[in-house]
């Protein structure tokens, strides 16, 4: 995937005195399969950056093609065959008072959900079970209790898992622990490592956890007013000790 961008590639408030050039002349290419983990401070530039790239706002100036396809004009719910978005709070990914069944049932309506066809039967019923089950988390018995009953995490897992069950390629992680207590976090977190792996997805992951940043991902940038400051690829990653990641932000 590749994210080229010059000049200004997303200016806020163009012209007045409060313009904020929130991206800035960013030129990233992301691997198939890679997962990279973006850090920064509050502010630098981290969401506009994912926004860019799901289509949920559009670039001031630059372009941003997913294999090749230049997607820059497209929509977000048009990019949507590409990417799956996840986000911090995991109430906003399902409905609290139906059962877990019938989120997957309403996820496969929505996406033609891989591997599952539609349906009431008891086919759909292990499936979905068949599924949940690679989570590793004992959910799959608990298939007719509503959403609502399980913990953040557990339910955030679960969005994660609908997600990518669709045909994307891509899966944008936005701060999708920041909402959850530490063991809900690394459920979560390891379900999303899981799921990237299992599917061969793309992953981008924003965070401020920089434990996480060190324990998960193949590529870590860090990005400071509008910019990225720092690129460790693959190599340096493994190399890095998690006090050197620590010392950036010190
Ligand atoms: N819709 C908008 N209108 C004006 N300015 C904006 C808008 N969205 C973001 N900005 C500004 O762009 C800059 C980058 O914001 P962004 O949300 O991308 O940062 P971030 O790195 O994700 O921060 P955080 O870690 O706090 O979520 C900030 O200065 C922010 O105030």
């Amino acid at each position: 995937m590749n994210d080229h961008h010059n000049q200004h590639p997303k200016t806020f408030n163009k012209g007045k005195a409060n313009q904020v050039n929130a991206v800035n002349g960013i030129d990233l290419t992301i691997a198939d399969e890679e997962f990279l983990v973006i850090v920064g401070s509050n502010g630098s530039g981290k969401t506009t950056l994912l926004n860019l790239i799901s289509g949920s706002i559009l670039p001031t100036s630059g372009t941003i093609t997913i294999d090749n396809d230049d997607v820059t004009k497209l929509a977000d719910y048009q990019r949507s065959k590409w990417i799956a978005r996840v986000f911090q709070n995991p109430i906003n990914g399902t409905a609290s008072e139906l059962s877990i069944l019938d989120n997957f049932r309403l996820a496969a309506i929505r996406t033609k959900a891989k591997g599952l066809s539609i349906g009431i039967n008891d086919a759909f019923k292990s499936a979905v079970k068949e599924k949940i089950a690679t989570l590793g988390l004992g959910l799959e018995n608990k298939i007719e209790q509503p959403m609502g009953t399980l913990s953040g995490g557990q339910r955030q897992a679960l969005t994660l898992l609908m997600s990518v069950m669709d045909d994307c390629k891509i899966l944008l992680l936005d701060e999708p622990t920041a909402a959850l207590d530490p063991r809900s976090a690394e459920i979560v977190m390891r379900t999303a490592d899981k799921l990237s792996a299992d599917f061969k997805l793309t992953t981008i992951l924003v965070t401020h956890n920089l434990k996480d940043a060190y324990n998960f991902g193949t590529r870590i940038i860090q990005m400071s007013e509008g910019v990225i400051i720092k690129d460790i690829d693959t190599a340096q990653k493994q190399k890095l000790k998690q006090n050197d990641l620590f010392e950036w932000f010190g």
